[in-house]
């Protein structure tokens, strides 16, 4: 079950309200991923997009976690690679505190730490490495996948549009759908497969979209750019392990975990291909693994993340 999937009760069907123009500026720059500082290594952020199941979305925590990671290091340092554990459900009725620890400051590498904090007590802790840009004549890379280009796809929007005209469908899953109609997911997605994301077919665990920042970031901050990564890789991600199963009834889907890696400069507000894929579940958790590619087929980022897949337990027939 991706995000937009999610199970609650919800209200009838709003109004669509019209696209958001992409000569806006990203919420996510605007608000999402600007800290207020409280003290020193101290930051508070704001809660932005709450996903059906009432906890914070844990791309969100990522991302602010790693915008409060970096306003620490120096300009001529990139994140290269971030590893973090979601400890607790984050509330979406207060703001989350993100504590940072200055671990090492070395020559080309520098370590930070960030706690996550609600009510004092941790949601997630991250650790994330900075590196001085540097040459290497070391240099690989797999090819991108070959696909159709974002422009000749369906955008989510148009998906569930053609998903909501169905008579049949569940009042807790329009609620979803509608909104990410009504905006409040600050991503574009375009489906490679559009079979795959109505969920008419079950497939192997892999899936492919373009996906990119709603609204304009611009160039030249590529910190930023970076933590709006974080904040999109976690989007659609872990809901890949649920593709070879017919629909089935999840009770709890959470991110256990999330392991990113930087590579090449990218810009986030353009279209990137997701390549993802599952594989492997069992044990009440599933293992997701993902790449960012820029459109000229350049690997931007590598991301993998397990999480818990709690399922309703099935009806006994015998006493039928
Ligand atoms: C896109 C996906 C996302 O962004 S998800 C958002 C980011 N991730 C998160 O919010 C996850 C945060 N982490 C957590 O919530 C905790 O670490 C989790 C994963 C829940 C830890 O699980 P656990 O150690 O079981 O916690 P807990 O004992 O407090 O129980 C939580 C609820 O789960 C239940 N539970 C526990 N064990 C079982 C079990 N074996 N089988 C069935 N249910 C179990 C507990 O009863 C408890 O339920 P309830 O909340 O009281 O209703």
């Amino acid at each position: 079950m991706s995000e937009h999937e999610e199970h609650e009760d919800g209200d009838p069907l709003p109004e669509c309200p019209p696209m958001v123009s992409r000569d806006l500026k990203s919420i996510l720059v605007t608000s999402v991923l600007q800290l207020e500082e409280i003290d020193v290594g101290l930051y508070r952020g704001k809660n932005h997009w709450i996903p059906l199941s009432r906890r914070l979305f844990g791309g969100q925590i990522i991302g602010q976690a790693l915008v409060a990671a970096a306003k620490s290091v120096g300009d001529h340092l990139y994140a290269h690679s971030l590893h973090c554990y979601f400890v607790r459900a984050g509330d979406p009725d207060i703001p989350v505190l993100y504590n940072v620890d200055r671990v090492r400051d070395g020559r080309s590498f520098c370590v930070r730490s960030v706690k996550a904090i609600q009510r004092g007590e941790p949601i997630l802790v991250l650790q994330a490495s900075f590196h001085l840009d540097q040459p290497s004549p070391l240099m690989h890379q797999f090819s991108m996948p070959e696909v159709p280009p974002p422009e000749d796809l369906l955008s989510l929007e148009d998906l569930i549009r053609f998903v909501l005209g169905k008579p049949d469908l569940e009042q807790k899953v329009k609620q979803g759908f509608n909104k990410v109609l009504a905006n409040e997911v600050p991503i574009e997605v375009r489906p490679v497969n559009p079979l795959q994301f109505s969920r008419e077919v079950t497939t192997e665990p892999k899936r492919m979209f373009w996906v990119r920042a709603r609204g304009h970031i611009g160039e030249g901050n590529m910190k930023l750019h970076v933590c709006v990564a974080a904040y999109i890789s976690d989007y659609s991600f872990l809901g890949t392990t649920m593709m070879s199963y017919p629909a089935k009834r999840v009770k709890m889907m959470a991110s256990l975990d999330h392991a990113m890696w930087f590579h090449n400069t990218f810009r986030a507000d353009e279209w990137m291909l997701y390549e993802v894929n599952s594989p492997w579940a069992g044990g009440s958790r599933g293992l997701v693994q993902g790449r960012l590619w820029r459109r000229d087929g350049v690997l931007a980022a590598s991301c993998c993340q397990e999480g818990l897949i709690r399922l309703t337990a099935p009806k006994d027939r015998s006493k039928l």
